[in-house]
């Protein structure tokens, strides 16, 4: 079946998942205030096109820290993609390879990084971590990492503690089953927990930087104040993000923290944003307030279980159809084009 919206790709997702992986998968922290303000701050903010500027030729592609993508959308780091699919992340490595654009492995997916990328050569792929308290461990999923050519590390900082998500307590969901785990944790026989700990601090990331030469994204960053902070330790971009809403409720929506990044940073290293993204319009606004590229999370699960290596094929497709489309008909020919003139905020 033909589907022509996201929306149409959660509902396909939602009759074919279990409906406790289901509300894993939406889900957010507390009372979802925040998952629901990302979608509804994109909603909320008008686009002002331009018209009569002659620009025929499109070019949506961007460099990020020497990684190229067809599109300024990225595959979010999102855990078990074996829950929507049985081949999991490889399932959406192949897609992201296929519509040329980078996909941010979890640290905790249900294939290891090193598979993921074996299944889907040429696929450009970053690595996302869980800084861990033991770092001799940090070590060896980064040398993992490094082995299986992800060309980033972007560090997870919004989670000194998992958020409480109040439909996995009421699902009993606090598991993988049997069958699955986090396969980049194991360590010889065993596979450990991902240990989240707020007594991680930025002295972590400064000995994760003297650990390995890969370029690091912070990700998580919603206050101003920690984007400068990130410029002092070397960090290579930042990412604004409230996790799609599922660490702290109530935190602003992504979108609408971004223009006080963006002027915090000042140019120094791209800014990247997840959280919300659902139209190719979103995109545009993101960008045209300052981000070099976007993430999304949630759409790339509801084309996995909706259907595999295919769905998120679809899924993927669709976005760059409509940024196409859009950027089109905002009279421009390129990213470069949009700016934060192009933004109508809401009065
Ligand atoms: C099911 C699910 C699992 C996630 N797992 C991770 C993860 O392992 N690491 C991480 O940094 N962020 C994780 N995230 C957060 C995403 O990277 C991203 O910030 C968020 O999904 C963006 O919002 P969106 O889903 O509205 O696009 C997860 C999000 C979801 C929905
Ligand atoms: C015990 C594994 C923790 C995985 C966390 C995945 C994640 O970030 C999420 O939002 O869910």
């Amino acid at each position: 079946m033909e589907r022509w919206t996201l929306r149409e790709f959660e509902a396909a997702a939602r009759e074919r998942l279990d409906p406790a992986h289901y509300d894993y998968f939406a889900g957010g922290a507390g009372d979802e205030i925040t998952v629901r303000a990302n979608e509804a701050a994109f909603a909320r903010l008008g686009l002002l096109p331009r018209v009569l500027r002659g620009a025929a030729k499109l070019q949506t592609g961007v460099t990020l820290l020497g990684s190229r993508a067809a599109m300024p959308v990225l595959v979010a780091p999102t855990a078990f993609h074996r829950l929507a699919d049985p081949e999991g992340e490889r399932a959406t490595a192949r897609a992201a390879a296929a519509a040329e654009t980078i996909m941010i492995v979890s640290m905790a997916s249900t294939v290891a990084v090193g598979d993921v990328a074996a299944a889907a050569p040429g696929a450009e792929l970053w690595f996302q971590l869980y800084l861990q308290p033991d770092e001799s461990f940090t070590e060896t999923v980064v040398r993992r990492a490094e082995a299986a050519g992800c060309r980033a590390l972007v560090v997870t900082a919004d989670s000194p503690v998992h958020g409480r998500r109040e439909r996995d307590l009421r699902n009993g969901f606090l598991d993988l089953p049997e069958h699955l785990c986090c396969e980049n944790m194991r360590d010889g026989d065993r596979v450990r927990p991902i240990v989240m700990s707020p007594e991680l601090s930025w002295r972590h990331l400064d000995r994760l930087r003297e650990m390995t030469s890969l370029p690091i994204v912070v990700k998580g960053v919603a206050h101003p104040e920690d984007a400068r902070i990130a410029l002092d330790h070397g960090i290579s971009a930042i990412m604004v993000s409230n996790h799609g809403g599922r660490q702290l409720d109530t935190v602003p929506a992504a979108v609408d923290l971004l223009p006080d990044i963006v002027a915090a940073v000042g140019g120094a290293v791209p800014v990247l944003l997840d959280g919300g993204v659902r139209r190719g319009t979103d995109v545009l606004k993101a960008l045209a307030l300052g981000a070099a590229a976007v993430a999304v999370g949630r759409p790339v699960i509801w084309g996995l279980a909706a259907g595999g290596e295919r769905g998120v094929a679809s899924v993927l497709a669709l976005l760059r159809a409509e940024v196409e489309q859009a950027l089109t008909l905002c009279g421009c020919a390129c990213l470069a084009d949009l700016d934060a003139g192009m933004v109508r905020r809401p009065c």
